[in-house]
């Protein structure tokens, strides 16, 4: 956490300025020509005050008789200044406020933008809420100190204004401003010195308060399963707690030094009456010219805090800057070749001698690899179902992920149709190939939504891609068929009613290679096989690869490999494996195994109501 500026903090703060007054400097240079309008125009205020006093006011007073000239006068004068002052305040309002967001939405959209190149790899070390953060937290925390800057800088030309001012008036008066002035800035220092820290803090817990709801919200059914409200409530309330005494600490800092500031002005005010009076007496200042300084005093006192603004949204903004930039920075984005996977057939996939380790962080933060995929070679044929089987945690997504090139192996080669993925040019993998993930997504959107991803495809085509997927007669049941919404995360549907849309997703984009990674856990085997089966015959131009946990499943595919500890222990059509692989042999018969009793247990109850929910 940084405080005020340090110098260090400060030329980093200042090279963050530098940046956005780069990336904005058109309207940043509106800006300050609007805020140096209205820092003149505030000085000039007190130039009319003083020149009406001496040229109409005084003089009706001694008359005792005031004309309509003189009123209009007055007032004409002191209108023409007032609404120079407002299209200052107007301009800079604008233009600052446009500079801001516009550079609030194009390091969003960097950001966001530099989160779709980095690999997966990359993903997997930063947590969401972190992204989030540095998206739109962070990036605001950066702009931020464009919001004050225009005004800052016009308070600036108003200070040299005022003292050019006053040292024109009367050089005894401008001793006075010479060290008002400064202490004014002094005590703005201070301030912002004694805030930056307290603001900050209440800014993180800020942050903490919604990290700790937002967790809560998405555990509810285990918050509640397992009766942990009240230690829920209880977190709850204790970051609750820490952040009405760190706002309440703030308060109460701004409570100590508002008076102090907002006096400084005032007792300028005064010694300028005390000081500026005697000078009248003795005939060498004239009463207007004490009017329009001591006016000059009171109409700086809050304009001059922008100042302070700007040292307390320094720290922040380099702080945000750093974790921003740490995102548009960072290393490893995949480069993309030149070339096209050929299309039109079922795509041929081959692994060969492909090694992978996953980058973990160690307890002392420090970066380490896991090897999970040690010397791996497949050949998938064009056209076959192939089922990857073996034991938790022996690499099988992670397989699936290197042959969809989400990440790119340390040494080897994943290749379709001879091409090596890395040759690819961006997007050519996915033309061709579909993933359905372990996890399955929904957006908050249509059934048709979800599963065309905003492509153009006809209804019938949907429904197409729902009968193999097995989902049509459900969604026909829906109340609104594809118009049907599936809620956040698609929490009105079941889990089989999920799995079969993200089928029919991956099966209505054609694929020539579709990769199952324990795609249809929660429909019940039958469904599971029909939906294979539907495959295979609905699109014999597809190659199949299939992480199977069933024997259903493994009985479908022409071969299956046997994965072990990221390595390939053997592959082969399943008897074959049956027959000489030990390991494979003892999975696959707990698999049975596990099947038989789900299967006897299902028989001794009712039919289960919703056919999607794994039994
Ligand atoms: N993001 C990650 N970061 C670090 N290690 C990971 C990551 N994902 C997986 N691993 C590790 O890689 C190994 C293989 O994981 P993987 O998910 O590929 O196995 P799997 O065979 O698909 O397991 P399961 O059958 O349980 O889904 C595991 O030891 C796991 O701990």
């Amino acid at each position: 956490m940084t405080t005020l500026p340090t110098r260090s903090s400060l030329r980093q703060g200042l090279s963050v300025v530098r940046r956005g007054v780069r990336d904005e400097p058109r309207w940043f240079a509106l800006a300050v020509v609007g805020s140096a309008v209205y820092g003149v125009m505030t000085s000039m205020t007190a130039w009319a005050i003083g020149h009406v006093t001496d040229t109409a006011i005084a003089p009706a007073i001694e008359a005792r008789h005031v004309t309509a000239g003189q009123l209009w006068y007055i007032g004409g004068t002191i209108a023409l200044v007032v609404l120079a002052t407002v299209v200052g305040v107007v301009g800079r309002r604008i233009a600052g406020g446009v500079a801001m967001y516009n550079l609030g939405a194009r390091y969003r959209r960097l950001v966001t933008r530099q989160y779709l190149r980095l690999p997966l790899s990359w993903h997997h070390r930063h947590p969401s809420g972190q992204l989030l953060s540095n998206a739109n937290a962070d990036v605001e925390a950066t702009w931020n100190v464009f919001a004050p800057l225009p005004m800052a800088i016009g308070v600036l030309v108003m200070l040299v204004f005022g003292v050019v001012q006053m040292v024109v008036v009367d050089p005894v008066l401008a001793i006075i401003g010479l060290t008002v002035f400064p202490m004014l800035f002094a005590a703005n220092v201070a301030f912002q010195r004694a805030m930056s820290p307290r603001v900050t803090r209440a800014q993180q817990l800020r942050a903490d308060v919604s990290e700790v709801a937002h967790e809560s919200f998405e555990a509810a059914l285990i918050v509640k399963s397992l009766g942990r409200e009240d230690f829920e409530t209880e977190r709850f309330r204790h970051v609750t707690n820490e952040l009405r005494n760190a706002n309440i600490e703030v308060g109460r800092t701004r409570g100590r030094f508002d008076p102090a500031i907002e006096a400084i002005p005032t007792l300028g005010t005064l010694a300028v009456l005390v000081v500026g009076t005697m000078r009248v007496r003795g005939g060498q200042l004239s009463a207007a010219e004490v009017v329009q300084i001591a006016y000059l005093f009171s109409i700086t006192a809050f304009p001059v805090r922008a100042l302070g603004w700007v040292l307390a949204e320094l720290p922040r903004a380099v702080v945000g800057w750093n974790r921003v930039a740490a995102v548009l920075e960072a290393q490893g984005a995949m480069g993309y070749g030149e070339r096209s996977l050929p299309t039109g057939a079922a795509s041929r996939l081959a692994a060969e001698g492909v090694s992978y380790a996953h980058e973990v962080v160690t307890e002392s933060g420090e970066l380490a690899r896991n090897p999970t995929i040690r010397g791996v070679t497949i050949d998938v044929a064009a056209g076959s179902t192939v089922a990857l089987v073996g034991p938790t945690g022996s690499g099988k997504s992670t397989l699936t992920e290197l042959m969809m090139r989400l990440v790119d192996p340390d040494t080897g080669e994943v290749r379709i149709d001879g091409v090596d993925l890395r040759e690819v040019r961006r997007g050519g993998v996915s033309e061709v190939a579909a993933l359905v993930a372990q996890q399955t997504f929904m957006f908050d959107d249509t059934v048709r939504g979800n599963i065309t991803l905003g492509a153009d495809h006809q209804d019938d085509r949907v429904w197409a891609a729902l009968r193999v997927a097995q989902g049509d007669s459900f969604v026909a049941r829906l109340p609104h068929g594809l118009d049907t919404r599936v809620g956040e995360r698609g929490g009105t549907l079941s889990g089989g009613q999920r799995q079969r849309i993200a089928l029919a997703r991956a099966v209505i984009r054609d694929p020539q290679l579709l990769v199952l990674d324990d795609a249809t856990s929660a429909v019940d085997p039958s469904v599971e096989q029909a939906i294979l089966a539907g495959l295979r015959e609905a699109s014999s131009g597809t190659t199949v690869l299939v992480v199977a946990y069933r024997m259903a499943t493994i009985l479908l595919a022409d071969e299956v490999v046997y994965v072990e500890a990221g390595r390939v222990v053997d592959h082969g059509r399943h008897d074959e494996l049956m027959a000489r692989c030990a390991g494979y042999e003892r999975l696959v018969t707990a698999y049975a195994r596990e099947a038989a009793e789900r299967e006897a247990i299902a028989a001794d109850e009712e039919p289960a109501e919703d056919e999607g929910v794994r039994l």
